[in-house]
C-alpha cells in the first residue's frame, strides 16, 4: 500500500544505519517484539538513526544545529507542558530560528492508558492515545530530477527524526524564513506497555515504515481493538506506494502480522473475514462484487457506522487474501494523470474484521451439552475487531482531463471535509463535527471519533514544484496527531459473531451425526423374526425400507461431516495455520463462504445442489419402491381373488414370478449406482451447471410434469428430515422455489412458441411476404428500365460519331460554307443538343430511380432481418422446447 520510495541521488543512507534500520527493532524507537503475556509491545525511545535522506552531515546537521544554534535556551529550560483542550497547532510552528524543544512543541496530547491488563482472555480494556502520525518523504522522481537547475531538496529532517524543516540552501535560495513541523516521538514512559509515536523519516524502506506505524495497531487489532491506518497526501507523493517483492508494502505485511499472530497464539481461535470498497466520485462500489454500486451508510449501536450490503469473504491464508486485494485493485478507479501515471482516483478501504476466541475446553465447542449457554453471563464472548487499511485518493491540481478534473473536485472537497474534521476535533468539545460532508469522513466516524487506534502517513515529495502541497500535508499530520481516540476492546456475547454461529452448528451437526450413528446400528441390528412365509412380501418391504433408511442416513452422514470440516477448516488455530503451511492450498471456490455484513450466510452453491440433488435421487427411487410395491399388491390381490373362486393358486409362485418381474436387488443397486453418481459428479472439480445438467438426466427431470408436484410435496418433508441447519432450509426453500420460477418460464416460452407458429399462418407475416416480392419486382423492373436507357445513350452516342465523322469530311471539302438549315453541321448541333437534353434526363432518371432502389434495398434489409431475428428466436425456443 504506502511505503517510500527508494533513496534518490540526494538521499544517500548512512550504510552502517541502513543496516540497523531493517533489522533493529528500536531503530526509530518503535517495537518489533511483544511484551510478555500480555502481547502489547513494549516501547523503547531509542534512536539509533535511521538513513537520512538529506545529504551529507552538513544537511542533517544543519537543521539540528539551526535548532540548537535557535533556541539554546529553550533547550535548556524546557517549560513545563500545559496543554489546554483549546489549544491550538494548526499552523507550523514558524519562528526565526527561535524553535521550541521537541518536548514542548510536541504538547503531550497524547497519553495511553491501559485501563485494564490486556491478556487475550481477559476482559474488555481500553487504549486512550492520540492518533499516531509518520510523515515520509519520498525520494525525486525522474521528472522532479529533470527539472531545470536539477532538482532542490526542500525538505530537512533533524538527526532525532522528530521535526521537519526546510534544508538551508533551500531557505536561502527561496528566501524563506525557518519553518518547522515537529512530530516527535510520544513516549509515556510511566505506562509501561505501549507508546504513541510520532516520527518522520525517508527512503523506500518499507519495513522500517511498517514496523514504525503499522505493525503494533496490526497485533493490537489481533487483541480485540479496532484500528485504522490510512495514508494522506497530494497526489503522486508515495500513498499507495507499494514497494517489490524483496520490499513489500504495508497490507502484505500486516497480512502476514496477522496469520503469524494466529500461529503465535495457540489458546485463542479466530475466523477473519474481509471486505474492500472504494469512494469514488461519492458513491461507494463494492470492489469484491463490483456490480454492486452506490452502496448506502448505516449507523446502529451494535456496528457504529457501516456500509451495506457490501461483500464479505472468510479467509484462510495470506494468500487467499493477496489474491482478494488483486481482485479489488483491479477493480479499482486508478487512471493516469498529469501527474502520476498511476493515481488512485477514488478512496479505498480494506477491511479485516477478527474474531477470537478462547480455545478453553468449556469454549471449543466439543459436545453442545459441554458448552455454556450462548449469551449467558458465564459465557467467554467472541471477541471482534476491525482491521481498516485505507489508501486515500490525493489531492490534486487541476488536471487537464476533464473526467480527471471532475473526479479531482470530488477528491478535493472529501480530502477538505477531512481536513475540517480533524480540525474539529481538536477544538473544544462540543463542536459540530461535519462527519457527514463527505462519504469518507462518515465511514471514518467511528475511527476517528473514538473507539479504534488510528495511524495517519503523511507522505511528501522532496521537490520545490510541490512545496505548498507539502506545507498543506504537514499542517494536517500536525493537526491530526492531536485527535485522541480511546479504543476498546469488543465482546460479542451472543452468537451475532460468526464464529460463534459456525462453532454451533459444528456442536449441531456432531450431535446429528451422533444420532445417525445410532440410528445405523438399529438398522443393521435389525433381522428377520422368521414369520410365515405369506408374510414375505411385507417383510421383503420392512427390508427394503431399512435398505433405503440406510442409503439416506449414510447420505446424511456423509452430508453433515462434510459441512463440520468445511467450517472446521474456516476457523483458524495455530494448529490448522502451521499444518495448512505445509498441506497444498484448498482450491479457492468451494471453500469460500459468502457472508453479509452480519455474519449471514450468502452462498453454499455446490453443497445445496448435491443436497438437493439427494434428495431429488430419494424422491425418484421411493417412487420406483412404490410403484413396484403397487404391482406386487396388484398381483396378489390377483392371486387372492382366485383363491376366493376356488381356484388353486401357489402362493411361494406368485410371489417368485412377483420377484422375477421385478427384480428387487436389481432395482437396489441402480439406486446404488445412481447415488454413486450423484457423489462423483458433486466431487469432481469444478463442476458446475454441466453436472447439474447431467444430474437432471441421470434422475430423468423433466421441465414440468404432473408427478413433479408431487416429488415437491415429498421433497419438502425430505428438506425437513435433512435441512436442520437454518441456512440449509431456507436455501433449500429458495432453490425449489427457483424451479418452480422456472417451470413458469418453460410455460411461458411454450406459449410464445406457439404464438411464433400461429404468426407464420397469419395474414400479418403472408403480407410482409408478399410486401417482400412486390418491392423485389419493382427492383427488377427498374433495373431493366436502367438497361433501357443505357441502350439508348448508347444508341445516340453512336449516331453522334457517326455525325461528327460526316461533318469533318464535309468542313474538308468546303471549309468557308456555313452551316445553312438542314445542312449536316446544322443537324449536328441539333443532334449535339437533344443527347446532351437526354443525357441530362437520363441523369436525373438515374438519380431518382438510385435513392429508390436504396431505398427499397434499406427496407428489403430490414424486412430480411425482421424474419431472420424471428427464425432465430423460434428455432431457439424450439430448441428450448425440446
Ligand atoms: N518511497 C518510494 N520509493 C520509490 N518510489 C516511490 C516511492 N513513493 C512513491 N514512489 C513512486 O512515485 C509514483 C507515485 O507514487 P504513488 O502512486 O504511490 O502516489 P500516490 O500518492 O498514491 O498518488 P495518487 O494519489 O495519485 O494515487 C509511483 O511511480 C511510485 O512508484
Amino acid at each position: 500500500m504506502y511505503s517510500i520510495r527508494p533513496a534518490s541521488r540526494l538521499q544517500q543512507p548512512k550504510p552502517a544505519s541502513a543496516t540497523s534500520a531493517s533489522s533493529s527493532p528500536t531503530i526509530t524507537g518503535i517495537p518489533t517484539s511483544t511484551a510478555g503475556s500480555t502481547g502489547i509491545p513494549t516501547s523503547t525511545a531509542g534512536s539509533t538513526g535511521i538513513p537520512s535522506s538529506i545529504p551529507g552531515a552538513g544537511s542533517i546537521g544543519s537543521i539540528a544545529n539551526g535548532i540548537r544554534r535557535g533556541i539554546p535556551s529553550a533547550i535548556s529550560t524546557p517549560k513545563p507542558v500545559q496543554p489546554s483542550p483549546s489549544e491550538k497547532q494548526d499552523q507550523p510552528n514558524i519562528s526565526n530560528g527561535n524553535l521550541a524543544p521537541p518536548s514542548v512543541v510536541n504538547a503531550p496530547t497524547s497519553s495511553l492508558d491501559i485501563s485494564r491488563p490486556a491478556s487475550p482472555n481477559a476482559p474488555p480494556t481500553s487504549k486512550t492515545e492520540n492518533v499516531t502520525v509518520s510523515v515520509r518523504i519520498r525520494p525525486f522522481s525522474s521528472s522532479e530530477l529533470k527539472v531545470a537547475g536539477g532538482p532542490t531538496d526542500v525538505w530537512d529532517i533533524s538527526d532525532d527524526e522528530t521535526r521537519i524543516g526546510y534544508t538551508d540552501d533551500y531557505a536561502v535560495s527561496a528566501r524563506r524564513p525557518p519553518v518547522e513541523y515537529a512530530f516527535g516521538k510520544q513516549i509515556k514512559r510511566t505506562v509501561v506497555k505501549a507508546s504513541s509515536q510520532h516520527h518522520a523519516l525517508t527512503g523506500s524502506d518499507n519495513e522500517l515504515l511498517y514496523n514504525s506505524s503499522v505493525k503494533n495497531l496490526v497485533q493490537s487489532a489481533m487483541e480485540g481493538y479496532n484500528g485504522t491506518v490510512f495514508a494522506y497526501g497530494q497526489t503522486s507523493s508515495g500513498k499507495t506506494y507499494s514497494g517489490n517483492e524483496t520490499q513489500p508494502g504495508i497490507t502484505p505485511r500486516a497480512v502476514d502480522d496477522i496469520f503469524k499472530y494466529i500461529r503465535e497464539n495457540s489458546d485463542r481461535e479466530f475466523l477473519l473475514r474481509v471486505s474492500y470498497l472504494e469512494i469514488y466520485n461519492e458513491s461507494i462500489r463494492d470492489l469484491l462484487s463490483p456490480e454492486a454500486i452506490d452502496l448506502r451508510i448505516h449507523e446502529d449501536r451494535r456496528r457504529g457506522v457501516y456500509v451495506s450490503p457490501l461483500k464479505e469473504e472468510i479467509v484462510t491464508t495470506p494468500s487467499q487474501v493477496m489474491r482478494i486485494i488483486e481482485r479489488g485493485d483491479y477493480q479499482r478507479h486508478v487512471s493516469s494523470t498529469d501527474f502520476n501515471a498511476h493515481s488512485s482516483r477514488s478512496h479505498s478501504i480494506f477491511q479485516i474484521v477478527i474474531e477470537s476466541r478462547d480455545r478453553s475446553p468449556g469454549n471449543s465447542g466439543g459436545s453442545p451439552t459441554s458448552r455454556k449457554p450462548l449469551g449467558s453471563k458465564s459465557a467467554t464472548g467472541v471477541r471482534v475487531s476491525q482491521l481498516n487499511l485505507i489508501d486515500l485518493a490525493g489531492s490534486e491540481k487541476a488536471a487537464s482531463n476533464e473526467e480527471r478534473r471532475k473526479e479531482g473536485a470530488f477528491i478535493n472537497k472529501s480530502l477538505l471535509t477531512l481536513g475540517t474534521v480533524i480540525s474539529k476535533l481538536t477544538e473544544e468539545k462540543g463542536a459540530h463535527i461535519p462527519y457527514r460532508d463527505s462519504k469518507l469522513t462518515r465511514i471514518l466516524q467511528s475511527s476517528l471519533n473514538g473507539n479504534a487506534r488510528v495511524s495517519v502517513i503523511c507522505t511528501i515529495s522532496p521537490s520545490h514544484l510541490n512545496v505548498e502541497e507539502s506545507h498543506n500535508t504537514l499542517k494536517f499530520a500536525s493537526r491530526v496527531k492531536k485527535v485522541v481516540t480511546k479504543a476498546q476492546t469488543n465482546q460479542v456475547m451472543d452468537d451475532k459473531a460468526l464464529l460463534e454461529k459456525y462453532r454451533r452448528e459444528i456442536s449441531e451437526l456432531k450431535a446429528q451425526l451422533m444420532l445417525t450413528a445410532s440410528g445405523e446400528s438399529s438398522v443393521s441390528g435389525g433381522t428377520t423374526n422368521g414369520k410365515h412365509a405369506e408374510l414375505s412380501t411385507l417383510l421383503e418391504k420392512e427390508r427394503m425400507k431399512h435398505e433405503e433408511e440406510m442409503v439416506e442416513m449414510n447420505m446424511v452422514r456423509n452430508a453433515l461431516k462434510e459441512r463440520i470440516d468445511h467450517l472446521t477448516k474456516l476457523i483458524l488455530t495455530s494448529q490448522s495455520i502451521n499444518t495448512k503451511a505445509a498441506a497444498p492450498e484448498v482450491p479457492a471456490g468451494r471453500n469460500t463462504v459468502e457472508t453479509s455484513a452480519d455474519g449471514t450466510v450468502l452462498e453454499f452453491p455446490k453443497e445445496l445442489e448435491s443436497r438437493l440433488a439427494h434428495k431429488d435421487a430419494i424422491m425418484k427411487q421411493m417412487q420406483l419402491d412404490l410403484e413396484v410395491q403397487q404391482e406386487k399388491m396388484a398381483l396378489m390381490k390377483a392371486a387372492l381373488e382366485k383363491t376366493a373362486k376356488g381356484e388353486t393358486v401357489d402362493i411361494e409362485k406368485t410371489l417368485a414370478k412377483v420377484e422375477q418381474g421385478l427384480p428387487r436387488e436389481k432395482l437396489l443397486s441402480e439406486k446404488r449406482a445412481s447415488i454413486a453418481n450423484i457423489y462423483s459428479l458433486e466431487q469432481a472439480d469444478g463442476a458446475n451447471s454441466a453436472d447439474l445438467a447431467a444430474l437432471e438426466a441421470l434422475q430423468g427431470r423433466g421441465a414440468s410434469s404432473p408427478s413433479d408436484s408431487r416429488d415437491d410435496a415429498k421433497g419438502d418433508e425430505d428438506d425437513e428430515d435433512l435441512a436442520d441447519t437454518p441456512w440449509n432450509r431456507e436455501e433449500l426453500m429458495s432453490l425449489r422455489q427457483a424451479k418452480r420460477e422456472l417451470e413458469i418460464i418453460v410455460i411461458e416460452q411454450e406459449k410464445k412458441l406457439e404464438d411464433m407458429v400461429a404468426f407464420e399462418d397469419s395474414d400479418e407475416f403472408r403480407d410482409l411476404v408478399l410486401e417482400l416480392q412486390e418491392h423485389r419486382e419493382k427492383i427488377t423492373a427498374m433495373e431493366e428500365e436502367r438497361e433501357g436507357y443505357r441502350a439508348t445513350i448508347t444508341d445516340l452516342r453512336s449516331t453522334i460519331r457517326k455525325l461528327e465523322l460526316r461533318q469533318s469530311t464535309s468542313a474538308q471539302t468546303d471549309s468557308t460554307t456555313p452551316p445553312t438549315v438542314g445542312s449536316t453541321p446544322h443537324n449536328l448541333a441539333i443532334a449535339a443538343a437533344k443527347i446532351k437534353e437526354l443525357e441530362i434526363f437520363a441523369q436525373k432518371e438515374r438519380r431518382l430511380r438510385t435513392d429508390e432502389q436504396s431505398r427499397n434495398m434499406a427496407r428489403i434489409a430490414a424486412l430480411e432481418a425482421e424474419l431472420t431475428m424471428m427464425k432465430a428466436e423460434m428455432s431457439v425456443r424450439n430448441l428450448a422446447y425440446s
